[in-house]
């Protein structure tokens, strides 16, 4: 099975309001999409890593990776305008080569590598496998008029990444133009009509958004 795994990395990171887009902010003295790349190589030494990037800033990474001698194999690719745009571009960067490919956030380092492990799993048994997790919290719904209800949270999960798909069905669904429904590759995967498979995330897989999840994944780095 030749397996591959495609890492969006393409955001300005605007709520994490840093001088520096979030996926080059430092977490244990290390930028974090060094810690999400490093995790899928752990998963398998030969998978291959498609990293996707903002395009004015292949210098700057070029020079993050000799700084801190990262040398992790990967194919760095530009990115577009939204996250839909930049996984589009990964998928474009791929070969007929690949049966199953991973798209992942760029900043979402604390993925297990059970999860990623499971969702190749998944994926080569039904075609897709999306990584999911119960809610924490309870849930309501706001009324259009005002107001709100109560929502039985046992039948909604958060969803989280990786996202995985086999590499042909994936391309032909990214064949669309985008559509504001489009808030990750499972929306556009079902907008063909096919079905998602679900597996379990790990709860630590955060996606880091504002300051605050910063602490929150030093904190997780420091357990590891
Ligand atoms: N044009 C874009 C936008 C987002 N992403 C990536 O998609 C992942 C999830 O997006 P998000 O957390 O929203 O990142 P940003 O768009 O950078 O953040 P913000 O919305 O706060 O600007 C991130 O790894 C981000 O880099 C991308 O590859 N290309
Ligand atoms: C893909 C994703 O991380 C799944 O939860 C999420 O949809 C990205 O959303 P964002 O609006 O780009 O943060």
């Amino acid at each position: 099975m030749n397996n591959c795994a495609i890492i969006v990395a393409g955001g300005s990171g605007t709520r994490m309001g840093a001088p520096l887009p979030k996926q080059y902010l430092e977490i244990g003295g290390k930028p974090i999409l060094m810690h999400t790349l490093s995790k899928f190589l752990k998963f398998s030494p030969k998978i291959d890593l498609i990293l996707v990037l903002p395009s004015p800033d292949m210098d700057l990474w070029k020079s993050l990776c000799l700084q801190h001698e990262f040398t992790v194999k990967h194919t760095v690719i530009s990115g577009g305008k939204t996250r839909f745009q930049s996984v589009k571009n990964g998928l474009a960067a791929l070969g007929e080569d690949h049966d199953l490919v991973a798209i992942h956030d760029g900043v979402r380092p604390f993925v297990s590598v059970e999860v990623i492990k499971n969702s190749f799993i998944e994926a080569q048994k039904s075609g897709s496998a999306i990584a999911v997790a119960p809610l924490k919290d309870s849930l309501r719904k706001l009324r259009v008029h005002g107001g709100s209800h109560f929502q039985d949270r046992q039948q909604f999960r958060l969803v989280q990444t990786p996202q995985t798909f086999q590499v042909k069905k994936i391309k032909r669904a990214f064949q669309i133009d985008e559509l504001p429904i489009f808030t990750d590759d499972a929306t556009v995967y079902e907008h063909q009509g096919w079905e998602v498979s679900l597996i379990s995330g790990n709860p630590e897989n955060i996606k880091i958004t504002t300051p605050e999840d910063l602490d929150y994944a030093e904190y997780l780095l420091s357990k590891q």
